[in-house]
């Protein structure tokens, strides 16, 4: 805060009032009411002036110093605060909650809502298909503890990892719009600066407290029924997760019932790099069209899109829960049930988040009567689901209930359409409470008393202009022209003078007055305690609730991949433990949906001899749309998805990695050469026999020696050492004479055959290596100039030439050397001191960077 907000005791009493409630919302922006304007003061002025592109102003002076003021009209501030909020920033709303006329100094005020990116439940503040996680994490050391909740559904998670990089992933795949980091801990730029973080005490991440909270919370003596009680450093997450959201929410929670711990094991994991490569819900230019789940996702509810969402993102390990998902779809299927779901399940729609408002008790008029219409669709799912036999299924059939009691309490409580808010009333249906029925015909029947009262007093004065109105701030009168006010009866008192009327007020007018007002406001008052009943009827049953609407989204998402699998053409893949992967026919499931041409469907066969493909081609032939297919079937099958081949049979994996395509991370200070090593160590590290890997154009960043020798280095190591499943496509043509150098490997190519001077891709994967590269009529067909084409031909023939001269005969006589590949044993003369450094070497016991240090050393001989 800047010096002029410093000292209270110099500014006007409105400003002490303000800077001491500022005092208790550093990090939020306060929206201090002034009648009919939200203004915002100093800092938060000049910030608010600078996002949301308002005019910065002064309100006068305090303190000696005039105030930057920036303000919001008080009927707008809903989109204003939306924006404020996508932009992960938190707001204060003070309300004036003392009465105007009979305060002395400033009205009272007070803050009544707090709005932060990751505690918000309004619908219009919320993105409908995604969640909107709230995250705490606190770390010892190497141990991250992480605790993640969606207050807009109650869904609450906790988690430990060990390692920054397993960290930084699991932020990437939850994503969380607010992040509590303490204010004595240093983490990564990438987490500690994205939007919505919020510095937190340390004391907030104390361990007894959290477990405190966290059992008062559930109701429990202890945490061992979540499975949690030792994971101390998540716990201490949790605790400031929820002490957090009581802040925010000054309300009850009875929505959040449950801590449910998430192990990495159980899962496909996936670092952040391979995520994104994968574009799962995010493309690589960060929008969202052209995904895996664009494609996939056609469920019929937010709240079932939302489920999809995770689920791609969190491919599970465990066999059985997949083919109970894979059974469910072919009992789908063969139904024909999911055609019957999906009107049914359009009709529920976001439930999940509507009871979260409900337990809220934020739940608009609309909520309870889009509940109403979804809560009277379920009978109807239920007889749907009646007739299968599969596990799921019927596990989901048991989990969705009825409420035929709840329907019937909203269908007599609420109107058909209700307004958007209770503010106004209207909501409440007629017939459901008597005393409100009487109070509205009060103040409803006013129309026909007024009418009568006016006919009576035109009868009494005669005066033919005599009206009976209305007015909001002067409440009801009785006009008369100014030619005839002259003559209005004693009883009139005067209330208003006009340009060309008067008007009056008479004593039996003003008893009809109060009594037609107040009985107005008693109705509104009774509404808005009847609204307040009904909220607290439907929590009476919230958990059943939960339960139902939680199995309608996976039944969602289960319906969709059916129709999925119908329309996009699927098939079931078989799953298995031993090792391997054979794809008939695979498919790549989003550039299919985009190609205007067939797509070329290629078959991939890889098991303990074929452990690594060596993937070479022309650019544009299709190697990365081939390793990426590979990778979404694998993962598609994680998820009980089917999968776009003609059969397939996958052996579960452990963890999938990318290594596709550069970008540089200028932001965080990393060349993209960096960038595509960090990630390469990343995998070196990590993976095992049982993961799948795809490495696209490994040193492609460098020079050629370099990018060559680290590419062979890498596949070495991954085919020697680690034996993992590797996708290799390369450019570097040296890389095809592995499969003589090692076992496991094997060289597949994508062909392309040259039609006069250009060239045609056929996208088919065949064996062994490609013949030639083409790069000269992929830069042609791309547009580069004709004499840029022509010199670089020239070139090539000359380089060509060069290589065949000297090269010819000495590779004849090359023995092949386990270490180096042919084109960089250029070392291996005899004279050479290189040779001998090398005949020191035992290539087997070699790490990866004893071999790129050697390789360093090596190039500096020569
Ligand atoms: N199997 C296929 N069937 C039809 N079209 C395909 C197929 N595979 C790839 N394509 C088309 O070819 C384009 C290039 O594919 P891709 O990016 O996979 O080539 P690449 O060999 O990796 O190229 P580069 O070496 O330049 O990175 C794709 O965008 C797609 O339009």
């Amino acid at each position: 805060m800047t010096k002029d907000t410093s000292s209270t005791k110099k500014h006007t009493p409105m400003m002490q009032q303000y800077l001491r409630i500022k005092q208790e919302h550093r990090h939020q922006l306060v929206f201090y009411r002034m009648g009919d304007f939200y203004e915002l003061f100093y800092d938060d002025a000049r910030k608010a002036a600078s996002l949301l592109d308002i005019t910065l102003t002064a309100r006068g002076q305090s303190g000696g110093e005039p105030i930057p003021m920036a303000g919001i009209p008080y009927h707008a501030a809903e989109g204003y605060l939306s924006r404020l909020v996508r932009m992960g920033e938190s707001v204060a709303i003070c309300e004036q909650v003392g009465d105007p006329a009979t305060s002395k100094g400033p009205v009272e005020r007070k803050v009544m809502r707090i709005l932060t990116p990751g505690t918000v439940s309004d619908e219009a503040l919320l993105e409908e298909r995604s969640d909107n996680w709230l995250m705490a994490i606190h770390s010892h050391e190497q141990q991250y503890g992480l605790s993640w909740l969606d207050i807009t559904s109650g869904r609450f998670r906790v988690m430990e990892v060990s390692g920054e990089e397993a960290f930084l992933s699991e932020i990437q795949r939850l994503g969380p719009r607010e992040l509590l980091l303490s204010e004595d801990r240093n983490y990564p730029d990438s987490v500690a600066k994205r939007s919505g973080v919020n510095r937190q005490p340390p004391w907030c991440f104390d361990l007894d407290s959290a477990k405190d909270l966290l059992t008062r919370q559930f109701a429990t003596k202890d945490l061992a029924g979540f499975g949690c009680e030792d994971m101390s450093v998540a716990l201490e997450a949790s605790g400031c997760l929820l002490q957090y959201v009581r802040d925010t929410q000054r309300t009850e929670l009875p929505h959040l019932r449950s801590l449910s711990v998430e192990l990495r094991e159980d899962t496909v994991i996936m670092d952040a790099a391979s995520r994104s490569n994968l574009e799962l819900d995010i493309n690589l230019n960060g929008g969202k069209d052209n995904t895996l789940l664009s494609v996939m996702d056609t469920t019929s509810t937010a709240m079932g899109s939302r489920l999809m969402s995770r689920w791609l993102n969190r491919p599970l390990r465990n066999r059985e829960r997949l083919e109970q998902r894979q059974n469910a779809i072919s009992e789908l299927l063969e139904q024909y049930t999911y055609e019957s779901l999906n009107p049914v399940l359009k009709g529920i729609g976001d439930i999940e988040r509507i009871l979260a408002r409900v337990a809220l008790r934020s739940a608009r008029p609309r909520d309870l009567a889009r509940l109403r219409d979804a809560l009277s669709c379920l009978p109807e799912v239920q007889s749907l689901l009646t007739t299968t036999a599969g596990q799921l299924l019927g596990e989901l059939s048991e989990r969705i209930s009825v409420f035929p009691e709840e329907v019937n309490l909203l269908q007599n409580a609420v109107i058909e359409n209700p307004p958007v808010v209770i503010r106004d009333g209207g909501v409440i249906a007629a017939g459901y409470d008597s005393e409100l029925d009487e109070l509205r015909s009060l103040s409803e029947n006013a129309g026909g008393y007024l009418l009568e009262l006016e006919q009576r007093e035109k009868e009494r004065t005669g005066l033919s202009t005599l009206k009976v109105g209305f007015n909001r701030v002067h409440g009801y009168y009785i006009e008369l022209s100014r030619r005839e006010s002259d003559e209005a009866p004693v009883d009139y008192i005067r209330r208003q003078t006009l340009k060309n009327t008067e008007r009056f007020i008479t004593p039996e007018l003003k008893e009809f007055e109060d009594k037609a007002l107040s009985s107005k406001s008693r109705a509104l008052s009774r509404e808005k305690a009847l609204y307040e009943e009904l909220l607290e009827k439907l929590n009476e049953n919230l958990g059943r609730l939960q339960d139902s609407a939680s199995a309608i989204a996976e039944l969602d998402v289960l319906t969709s991949l059916t129709e999925r699998s119908q329309t996009l053409n699927l098939c079931r893949p078989e799953l298995t433990d031993k090792t391997g992967i054979h794809i008939d026919e695979g498919r790549h499931p989003v550039v299919e949906q985009v190609l205007d041409e067939p797509f070329v469907a290629n078959s991939l066969e890889m098991n303990n001899d074929r452990r690594m493909l060596v993937i070479t081609g022309p650019n544009m032939g299709g190697k990365s749309t081939y390793m990426r297919q590979a990778a979404l079937i694998v993962l598609l099958a994680h998820i009980g998805s089917y999968v776009p081949a003609t059969s397939a049979r996958i052996g579960m994996v452990d963890r999938i990695f990318t290594r596709i395509g550069s970008s540089d991370d200028l932001a965080g200070g990393r060349s993209t050469f960096m960038v595509e090593m960090t990630e390469t160590a990343s995998i070196l590290h990590n993976a095992t026999q049982r993961s799948l890997v795809l490495m696209d154009e490994v040193g492609r960043g460098t020079s050629t020696f370099d990018g060559l020798s680290l590419a062979w280095a890498c596949a070495r190591h991954l085919a020697d050492k680690i034996k993992a499943f590797t996708l290799f496509a390369t450019h570097y043509f040296e890389l095809t004479q592995l499969p003589e150098e090692t076992t496991g490997v094997a060289n597949v190519h994508l062909n392309a055959t040259e039609h006069g001077d250009s060239i045609v891709f056929l996208h088919a994967v065949q064996e062994g290596p490609a013949s030639q590269s083409y790069g000269l009529q992929v830069a042609q067909l791309a547009g580069v100039p004709r004499d840029v084409i022509h010199l670089a031909k020239g070139r090539l023939e000359q380089l060509e030439a060069g290589e065949s001269n000297n090269s010819s005969e000495e590779r004849a006589k090359r023995k092949p050397v386990n270490f180096v590949s042919p084109q960089v044993d250029m070392f291996s003369r005899p004279s050479h001191p290189a040779a001998d450094r090398l005949e020191d070497v035992d290539p087997d016991n070699l790490t990866p960077r004893q071999a790129l240090e050697l390789l360093y050393e090596l190039k500096e001989m020569v």
